[in-house]
């Protein structure tokens, strides 16, 4: 029989030369996964579309029923978001790139965190989105053909919520259905009490605020929301903001009124968790509070909800309401801290590992 000699493959380690007529075995890896949430193709109506349809048609997003939710999505909804939505996208585009700073964020921290890794020869990263592209069922094709045969995927949520960790993990799962060799997997928890998290957050706000000629009376951190039905079913989100709040607080040495939680960007009818950002802002603006600043701890990137939501909107309805000194402070991003953080849950998640 023809044999080739692949010195640095599993099959030859173990068995010996492998056959010519074998089907191809690469030589084994450990794959690092990177996942966000997703974010469209382009700010035209048509991808707004594709990735908005994709989104909401996710029953861990939106739980109703689909008899009635699905003559809304595609009666309503997909009618009218779209173009607003890509307007909203348009404000905050990173044209150089023709993209999202989504996308161009979480390929930065995929890159570096490879960098970050490069003592480990045998591991590789890759990054993927819930929804839209890359999928994570084809990023995963390339991670297993390239040889990974186990697999640490990190859904970038520090607060769990089955809207956002489950879901992901849900789709990282359905993949693996489909593999005839499917590789070894982890997925790594929530981290919104990781001492490296909340000290990475402290550090960015200590640092910006340092750049700011006005002190600002109240800090709000500020989450993506979730409807309230949720919260009241068992989902841990609401507890999980809450205590990466308290423990910056702590960290920081600030009182309750300094540093307050709200939530943001509602959708639909719903009651949401409160209290809700945008009305917090505003009142805050009516009671006299001259200069505020707001951040977002749950979010690993900048992205429409921070840029245009927050630095834009939030900013705008303050200073309607007779607010001074507005400032938003940027997510962790792929700086040094953001990094540093990104890095020290994905070494532990490869214990034993790598
Ligand atoms: C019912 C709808 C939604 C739930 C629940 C929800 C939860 C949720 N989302 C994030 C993080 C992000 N959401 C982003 C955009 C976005 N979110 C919704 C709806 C729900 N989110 C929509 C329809 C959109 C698209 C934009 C729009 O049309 O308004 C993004 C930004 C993506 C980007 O490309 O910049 C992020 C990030 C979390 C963390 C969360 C629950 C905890
Ligand atoms: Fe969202
Ligand atoms: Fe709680």
């Amino acid at each position: 029989m023809n044999v080739t000699t692949h010195p640095d493959m599993l099959h030859a380690r173990a068995i010996g030369p492998l056959p010519a007529d074998h089907p191809p075995v690469a030589r084994p890896r450990v794959g690092v996964l990177l996942v966000n949430l997703g974010t469209p193709d382009g700010t035209d109506k048509t991808s707004m579309r594709r990735y908005l349809a994709e989104f909401l048609s996710d029953r861990r997003v939106i739980e109703w029923p689909r008899a009635l939710w699905y003559p809304i999505l595609y009666g309503i909804v997909l009618n009218t978001r779209p173009k607003k939505s890509g307007a909203l996208y348009d404000k905050i585009w990173n044209r150089e790139k023709n993209e999202s700073p989504l996308r161009t964020f979480t390929r930065s921290q995929a890159e570096k965190l490879a960098d970050a890794l490069s003592d480990q020869s045998h591991v590789m990263v890759d990054w993927a989105m819930r929804y839209g592209n890359p999928s994570i069922a084809s990023v995963l094709d390339r991670m297993t053909k390239a040889g990974c045969d186990r697999i640490v995927m990190f859904p970038l949520y520090p607060q769990y919520s089955a809207t956002t960790t489950a879901t992901v993990n849900d789709k990282f799962f359905e993949a693996l259905v489909a593999m005839r060799w499917m590789p070894a997997v982890r997925t790594v928890p929530a981290y919104h009490d990781e001492p490296v998290y909340i000290d990475a957050l402290a550090r960015s706000i200590e640092k910006h605020l340092a750049t700011l000629d006005f002190e600002p009376e109240v800090v709000i951190a500020s989450y993506h929301g979730i409807p309230q039905s949720y919260f009241k079913r068992g989902d841990p989100y609401h507890c999980h903001c809450q205590k990466t709040t308290r423990l910056l607080r702590e960290r920081l040495g600030w009182d309750k009124g300094k540093l307050i939680t709200c939530f943001q960007s509602r959708f639909g009818p719903e009651e949401w968790l409160q209290p809700y950002t945008d009305k917090t802002v505003e009142k805050l603006a009516a009671d006299g509070v001259k200069s505020i600043a707001v951040f977002n701890p749950g979010f690993v990137s900048d992205c429409l909800e921070t840029l245009e939501e927050i630095a834009g909107e939030a900013e705008e309805i303050f200073h309607e309401h007779g607010g001074k000194n507005f400032t938003h402070i940027p997510c962790l991003n792929d700086g040094e801290d953001g990094m540093a953080v990104i890095e020290a849950m994905v070494r532990r998640e490869l214990g034993g590992w790598a």
